[in-house]
């Protein structure tokens, strides 16, 4: 379980959230909504170790994470988190299965071709990723995320780039990993990817709802 106590975030004088409470629980999904520049991103930023918060803890299963020392947050990031960002932060003079192998947890034989074949990208192992198109790369970024089988997955407008299909194929992966335990948060200015989440919480307001 992941939870946000008192957090704060500014940048100089400009306030962007302060004490904000907010937990999310494994098996559950998350959206992050609010107006352009309200922070959602920051707050995903934030919660996945990239950007320090100005006042406040992140607790994962009760350790303060925002307290450790750079060493156990890059470990913490390796073992935990699962990041669907817009650059999608692949490896991209590598193979897809290069980008698969990377993300690969010690001990795990995750099954490469069935998350390929989920993501509509059968086959594609040996190609580049530099050649494939964006949505080609945002969906072996979702496959990644399938063979890594993170306890907490950071999404931000992960269906941006896709047509409906795909966009509703990775809210769908999506589901499927938190009803497996994941705890799922997506930043989205979407509606039905909102509405297809479990509970929303406005950035702008601090207020937590039920989507529909
Ligand atoms: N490193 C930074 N330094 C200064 N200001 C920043 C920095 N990062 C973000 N900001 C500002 O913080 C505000 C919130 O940005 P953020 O990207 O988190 O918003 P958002 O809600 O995700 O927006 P959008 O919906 O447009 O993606 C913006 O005004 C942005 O300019």
């Amino acid at each position: 379980m992941i939870i946000l106590k008192n957090l704060s975030k500014s940048f100089g004088s400009r306030v962007l959230w302060k004490d904000l409470d907010l937990t999310v629980e494994p098996g559950r999904m998350l959206a992050l909504v609010g107006a352009s520049g309200s922070g959602k991103t920051t707050l995903l930023n934030c919660m996945g170790l990239l950007e320090r918060p100005t006042g406040g803890q992140i607790l994962f299963e009760g350790s303060d994470v925002t307290r450790l020392g750079p060493g156990r947050q890059r470990r913490f990031r390796r073992d935990h988190l699962g990041y669907l960002f817009q650059n999608y932060a692949l490896i991209e003079n590598a193979t897809v299965k290069a980008n698969l192998d990377v993300a690969r947890r010690r001990g795990t034989r995750p099954d490469q071709a069935a998350a390929l074949e989920r993501v509509g990208l059968a086959g594609r192992e040996k190609e580049k990723v530099h050649y494939l198109s964006g949505g080609e790369q945002q969906r072996v970024a979702l496959a990644r995320l399938m063979v890594k089988q993170p306890s907490l997955v950071l999404a931000d407008e992960p269906t941006g780039a896709l047509d409906s299909d795909n966009g509703a194929m990775v809210v769908d992966v999506l589901r499927e990993m938190s009803r497996s335990g994941c705890a799922v948060v997506i930043a989205t200015h979407n509606d039905s990817v909102r509405d297809a989440c479990d509970t929303a919480f406005d950035v702008a307001a601090q207020r937590e709802f039920a989507p529909r």
